[in-house]
């Protein structure tokens, strides 16, 4: 490793040689293209914490390309072979192989387009990867092959009452289905997913859990107020480079709203995990100095969305440890730094 961790105070290095080009700038002048892996169940949140990233860093950086667009089947040749979109032999991932390979060159590509609203595949289209490039569907991490090519991956996994809530109204509002519809998929669906999508969990480099807020199952739906939980599962990362600053004195003085904050070690198998535990709503200003040292180092303003509120969701928090996880991907900046000096 070309740098180690700032101590307390001190800040990182992160572009050493750059003669002070912040990590924005570094990545937008870089050759290379940074790889992002999301994966997770129909309607666990992808999309949502996809969303989420492409703001922090901007639209400008970001490029995203969904998995469903590299289904093999359409929507009524799978009910007639009886084939979930969850088994990977619904899926080309040979093609998306070969794809990613190419857009990690940076080099454009046709890429299949899968249409929701109807459920049927429309004409290819051109796509240029971004600097930063997001893969998110059901197999992101599936073969060793996409694996090699991600450099950060992280796995959504909603509990199953929630999964259920989110993925009944999502597909009923926006992509045509009766309620009977959604509720007939439930069960091949499920058993599909805890046998090809929720192994990958193990390749992740953080998991992200959702379940209902233990101040009320309701405030879910009505205020997006859910207890989120952030666990990394490789020991070779850790949870701790985090900078987890909170302002002690702000969260006894200033917060006069519920939440909580726990974290834990666990030994799972040969590994030991860190895990996060967030719930109910966090000062914003108890966050103040892990924004102010993005922002810092990144010149990325992730703020900005929550300025005009004194409160933070959970997910709102973890989404912001999350861009600083990324931001740490050393892997990155190690390979760029080493392809440059190959030049
Ligand atoms: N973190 C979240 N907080 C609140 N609602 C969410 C969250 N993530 C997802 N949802 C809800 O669940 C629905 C499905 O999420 P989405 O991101 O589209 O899932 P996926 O991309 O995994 O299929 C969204 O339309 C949204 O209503
Ligand atoms: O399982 C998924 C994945 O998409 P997502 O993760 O966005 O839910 C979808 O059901 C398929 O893409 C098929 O779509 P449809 O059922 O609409 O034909």
């Amino acid at each position: 490793m070309m740098q180690t961790e700032g101590k307390t105070g001190e800040k990182p290095d992160l572009c050493p040689g750059t003669g002070g080009l912040n990590f924005k700038d570094r990545i937008a002048s870089s050759p290379c293209v940074f790889t992002i892996g999301v994966a997770g169940d129909s309607g666990s949140g992808k999309t949502t914490f996809t969303q989420s990233i492409r703001d922090i860093f901007g639209e400008d950086l970001v490029t995203t390309i969904t998995l469903d667009d590299y289904h093999l089947y359409d929507r009524e040749e799978r009910k007639v072979r009886h084939i979930t979109p969850l088994n990977p032999e619904a899926n080309r991932l040979d093609q998306l192989e070969h794809d990613l390979v190419e857009l990690t060159e940076g080099r454009t590509i046709d890429k299949p387009v899968y249409n929701h609203a109807n459920g049927r595949f429309a004409p290819p289209i051109r796509f240029t990867p971004g600097k930063i490039l997001i893969l998110e569907g059901l197999h992101t991490f599936f073969t060793p092959a996409l694996r090699e090519h991600l450099d950060f991956t992280l796995f959504v996994e909603p509990d199953p009452e929630v999964k259920i809530e989110w993925k009944m109204r999502r597909d009923i509002n926006n992509r045509g289905y009766t309620r009977e519809q959604v509720m007939a998929e439930l069960e091949p669906r499920e058993r599909d997913y805890q046998r090809f999508i929720a192994p990958q969990q193990k390749y992740a480099d953080v998991v992200v859990r959702v379940r209902f807020s233990k101040y009320g199952r309701e405030r879910g739906i009505r205020e997006k107020i859910y207890q989120v939980s952030l666990s990394q599962n490789r020991i070779t990362k850790s949870i701790e480079d985090v900078d987890l600053s909170i302002d002690l004195f702000s969260l006894l003085s200033l917060s006069d709203r519920n939440f909580l904050i726990e974290f834990s070690h666990e030994q799972r198998n040969d590994e030991r995990t860190g895990e996060l535990i967030l719930d109910g709503e966090l000062s914003t200003r108890m966050v103040k100095r892990l924004e102010t040292s993005i922002e810092e180092q990144t010149q990325v303003r992730p703020i900005s969305d929550f300025h005009d509120h004194d409160y933070m969701t959970a997910t709102e928090v973890v989404q912001l440890i999350l861009a600083w996880r990324i931001i740490h991907q050393r892997v990155f900046l190690e390979r760029c730094l080493h392809q440059d000096h190959n030049k």
